[in-house]
């Protein structure tokens, strides 16, 4: 018997396509990997809940009416063609479009309950609690051991023993102690470009964040690399909530638990990243997973 959600697929299709014709370009789904389904999402506490979200550069309106959650300790990755909103989005949700001047934002983002606009909130605090690694590596011109320590530091944490505790569990939670381990005051820009990109994950997890935000963050490198980013963002997800840009749909199939299609600075859907890549709700998700645009 076809299910509600398999009729509404059908019927977001054009007469003259068959269900199985619909799908052949969208991305597979890794069945090694265990994601959360769509209760389990619902069951997940919410980390960051977004309401009525309208986002503004200057005179021209980015984001359209958001309303998203995005659950604790899983994987959430924004999909979408290029200029749909997905960066704007993920900035801000640790307010870094707050350094644009010129924008606006309205509506309402909670990050554990908290709202994130609220008058006492401290900025900096919050981008040490929501971490955030971009898509090109940006390693500090220091030694791979002063890149990890470098927030603690800042922080006022002078211990070299703690430091060095703390740069040892970041970079074995970035997978990168062991490339490491015997050179850490080796220069980062040493490193390949994938390790710079691992420092610079192990440098986000040394402030101790709640929240990873990681924009396109293996865009720029090769497919080995790729897949250690790949590998390591479903590691973490154990202990940190993530919330990945991504063009690649292919990756956030791989990666992801929940999945929201952005277009035109709408998000459109946002589901189980099962369901949305095989029984898609809306005819726009369905036409950008299976390459008819985008
Ligand atoms: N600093 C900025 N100043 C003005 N407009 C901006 C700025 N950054 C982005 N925009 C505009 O906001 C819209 C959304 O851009 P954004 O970068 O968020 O999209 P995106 O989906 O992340 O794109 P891409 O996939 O190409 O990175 C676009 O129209 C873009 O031109």
């Amino acid at each position: 018997m076809m299910t509600a959600s398999a009729q509404h697929h059908t019927a977001a299709m054009p007469p003259d396509a068959k269900a199985t014709d619909s799908l052949v370009r969208a991305p597979k789904l890794d069945q090694n990997r265990s994601v959360r389904t769509a209760q389990e999402l619902k069951d997940a506490r919410s980390k960051i809940t977004v309401s009525n979200l309208d986002f503004f550069y200057g005179d021209h309106q980015a984001l359209f009416d958001i309303n998203l959650s995005v659950p604790e300790r899983c994987v959430t990755a924004f999909i979408g063609p290029s200029g749909c909103g997905k960066s704007t989005f993920l900035r801000c949700l640790n307010r870094m479009n707050d350094m644009i001047e010129g924008t606006r934002v309205d509506g309402h983002i909670e990050l554990g309950g908290h709202n994130l606009h609220g008058p006492k909130v401290d900025v900096v605090e919050l981008r040490k609690r929501v971490g955030m690694v971009f898509q090109k590596s940006n390693p500090f011109p220091k030694t791979i051991l002063e890149n990890v320590t470098y927030g603690p530091k800042v922080a006022g944490l002078k211990d070299r023993a703690k430091l060095k505790e703390i740069a040892e569990r970041c970079l074995q939670q970035a997978a990168l102690w062991d490339e490491v381990k015997d050179r850490l005051n080796d220069s980062a820009f040493a490193l390949s470009g994938g390790q710079q990109q691992r420092l610079c994950i192990a440098r986000a997890l040394a402030t101790s964040p709640d929240v990873l935000l990681m924009d396109e963050p293996a865009s720029a490198l090769d497919p080995a690399s790729t897949s250690r980013i790949e590998d390591l963002i479903f590691e973490l997800k154990d202990r940190y909530t993530i919330v990945i840009v991504t063009h690649n749909m292919q990756q956030a199939a791989r990666v992801s638990d929940q999945t929201a299609f952005f277009f035109q600075g709408e998000l459109i859907e946002a589901g189980a990243t099962n369901d949305l890549f095989t029984t898609p709700e809306k005819k726009q998700t369905e036409d950008y997973i299976t390459g008819r645009f985008g």
